[in-house]
């Protein structure tokens, strides 16, 4: 199976709905406003971020994140992940009744819980939401900055794109960025290519969520392939939540061919019926991408994955031996490979 990375997944969006209709029974709640016959239902993006925040709600226990956690990376590993970022929300869990240490320290033992059962490497990123406004992104920032978990190895923020500008968000991230934490930000996702422009000039991410607007302006991408900004491509998720109408419609292979540098990832897996394995099809059977190119993929996960170098060189060396790459040799993941796999594992 071809070795896999994701950066970019919600960990409460990774709820599995018999999970979440689980914690329902357990704290007694009512989902049928947001899951119905096994699956969540939601019919916009408003929507979908209130049924995401429904199913948050019913993770209230160190020992519930701790198995959200452990169920998220090993169902990953299955799939063929040897790495995985996944976003936490600590105004999720303070909302859920829980602290952000507490809810930090669970997430961290289900990563090792998952580690030793599987292998897989896993990190945290913190996120604020940008719809809570720049105080509470600042918050998050410094609970980042200060937690001193070894796995807290990133700051990002999600949320709705179209509330507030970047600029109202640069205390937050230079908090992060000082600390020594790599950033990430959600944009160009339902922002146009100002919103991608803006994030770059004014948070300075070494990577951005999404970002697959930008295909609308040419002069943007090509600032993306030249600053080696990576971006966190969910192209099922776009497509579930409206930014594009069909995978054939997808702009990754513009992206691919403009020489940006790109990952696959799942997003908000159960919500979009995806998951990694699905990405990485995706990318074969839409885009055209052969074994080489999507090894090629995770090869930019793993470089450009928040990681002390030590694990990175080692999960590097994971890949090019199973992918059959030397090591020193670039997998091109700007290359414009076309042939068709079948079925990619
Ligand atoms: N796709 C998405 N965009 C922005 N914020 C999110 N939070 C969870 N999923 C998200
Ligand atoms: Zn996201």
């Amino acid at each position: 199976m071809l070795p896999k990375a994701e950066l970019h997944c919600h960990i409460e969006g990774a709820a599995p709905p018999a999970l979440v209709a689980r914690q329902a029974a357990k704290y007694g709640a009512d989902i049928s406003g947001f899951i119905r016959d096994g699956a969540y239902f939601w019919h916009d993006f408003t929507s979908f971020l209130a049924a995401y925040d429904a199913a948050a709600s019913l993770f209230r226990s160190e020992e519930d994140y701790a198995a959200l956690a452990e169920a998220h990376l090993a169902a990953l590993a299955a799939h063929g992940a040897i790495y995985a970022e996944f976003f936490t929300s600590p105004d999720h869990a303070r909302r859920a009744g829980l602290s952000a240490q507490a809810y930090t320290r669970a997430l961290g033992e289900g990563i090792l819980r998952a580690r030793a059962k599987t292998g897989i490497e896993a990190r945290m990123i913190v996120t604020g939401v940008r719809h809570f406004g720049p105080p509470s992104v600042e918050d998050a920032a410094r609970f980042a900055a200060t937690c001193g978990h070894p796995l807290v190895t990133g700051f990002g923020m999600a949320g709705d794109e179209r509330a507030g500008h970047p600029r109202d968000f640069a205390r937050a991230f230079a908090i992060a960025r000082e600390a020594g934490l790599g950033i990430t930000v959600h944009a160009g996702e339902f922002g146009g290519p100002d919103s991608v422009e803006a994030a770059l000039d004014h948070l300075r991410p070494a990577r951005i969520g999404h970002g697959v607007r930008a295909a609308e302006r040419p002069e943007l991408l090509a600032r993306i392939a030249q600053e080696g900004v990576v971006l966190e491509v969910c192209p099922v998720s776009n497509v579930a939540l409206g930014v594009f109408p069909d995978l054939a419609s997808h702009p990754f292979p513009r992206l691919l061919a403009a020489g940006c540098r790109l990952t696959l990832n799942s997003d908000d897996p159960p919500h979009f019926h995806t998951d990694l394995g699905r990405e990485y099809a995706v990318a074969a059977e839409h885009f055209g991408l052969d074994e080489a190119a999507l090894a090629g993929l995770t090869r930019t996960a793993l470089e450009a994955a928040f990681l002390d170098e030590e694990t990175r060189r080692a999960l590097l060396a994971r890949l090019a031996g199973a992918a059959g790459q030397p090591l020193g040799a670039a997998a091109n993941p700007g290359g414009k490979t076309a042939a068709k796999l079948g079925k990619i594992h």
